[in-house]
């Protein structure tokens, strides 16, 4: 993408952010432009939340500049917050109210900042059909399933309509027909809405499906940035060969799959049997990547590499 730092919906420079003596965040940059849909991904404890919550406004950083929808989220106001969606990793209020009722009341707060470019809040028996919710909409919330009220927690973040939307985890819990209504949604938000989407995920594939761009957050930092293709392609060896001669089974990493499979064939002729090609996963890319930057780490699983 061509876009600057000058059009971004989310800046960020030189984020610290310490818990005591525990600095999580050493010098966090990244932008967020117009209408993309970012992944953040990273190790348990990376800070992911923590930089979630800092672009919230929820959380006061130790040092360096942010800037959110052009405000810094500490001091920003009602008006810039009706702009900005949240769905938390876990939210457990309200367990006696329908979620018809919590939407209503939710969304009696976004109704003043109506645009005309953007009708604040959303329709609520549309937004409960959108979500998968249509059929629970007067039970009790506490009644409610872990993946329902799941699906509420995304209906809770986008009933006022937001330009950008953080998303921590949001399918933690969902089923596969869940899983893929939800993706669905973010599709709609961001063809649709042109809604600015942020995201963490453990769901790599969830990452590769949904993300314009993947933000992989290491060791208080981000350590890569791109496409899932791109950052597939800056890891070695982006395909594995695998083949059989016999009893014996072969594999070899390699970024030219046609020469080596073609040598191969010259070399192995019709002994060769059970020939595989697999292309680096993000999964396989992501592992790389963090083990790069924590050059300490026990290794993962790399099959053994043969040479001949
Ligand atoms: N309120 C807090 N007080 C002290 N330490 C905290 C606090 N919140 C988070 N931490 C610590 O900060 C680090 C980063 O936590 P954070 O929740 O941001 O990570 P994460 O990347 O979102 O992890 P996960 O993938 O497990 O959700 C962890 O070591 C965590 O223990």
């Amino acid at each position: 993408m061509s876009s600057t730092a000058d059009d971004a919906v989310i800046s960020v420079r030189g984020l610290r952010m310490s818990y005591g003596s525990h600095e999580v965040l050493t010098g966090v940059d990244l932008d967020v432009h117009p209408g993309e849909v970012v992944c953040l991904l990273g190790p348990n404890g990376a800070g992911k939340t923590t930089t979630i919550e800092v672009l919230e406004g929820f959380r006061l950083p130790s040092d360096g500049q942010v800037r959110v929808l052009g405000e810094d989220p500490a001091t920003a106001g009602d008006a810039w917050r009706a702009r900005v969606g949240v769905v938390l990793q876990s939210w457990r209020d309200h367990a006696r109210w329908t979620p018809r009722a919590l939407l209503t009341s939710l969304g009696g707060y976004f109704a003043p900042y109506s645009t005309p470019e953007r009708a604040r809040p959303y329709d609520v028996d549309e937004l409960l059909v959108t979500v998968g919710l249509g059929e629970h909409a007067d039970r009790r919330i506490g009644t409610l399933s872990g993946g329902q009220r799941r699906r509420l927690d995304v209906a809770v973040g986008i009933i006022g309509r937001p330009e950008l939307l953080f998303l921590d985890e949001p399918t933690a819990g969902f089923d596969p027909q869940a899983r893929r209504d939800f993706h669905d949604l973010v599709h709609r938000l961001s063809d649709l809405e042109g809604t600015t989407i942020l995201l963490t995920t453990h769901d790599l594939a969830e990452a590769e499906k949904l993300a314009d761009r993947i933000l992989i957050l290491d060791d208080g930092r981000i350590v890569a940035d791109g496409s899932a293709e791109e950052l597939t392609r800056q890891v070695a060896g982006t395909s594995e060969v695998r083949w059989a001669r016999g009893r014996e089974r072969f594999v070899h990493p390699t970024d030219d799959v046609v020469g080596f499979v073609r040598r191969l064939f010259e070399q192995e002729g019709d002994a060769l049997t059970d020939l595989e090609v697999r292309k680096a996963s993000l999964e396989d890319t992501y592992l790389a990547m963090v083990q790069r930057s924590q050059p300490d780490a026990p290794s993962t699983a790399r099959l053994q590499e043969v040479t001949w």
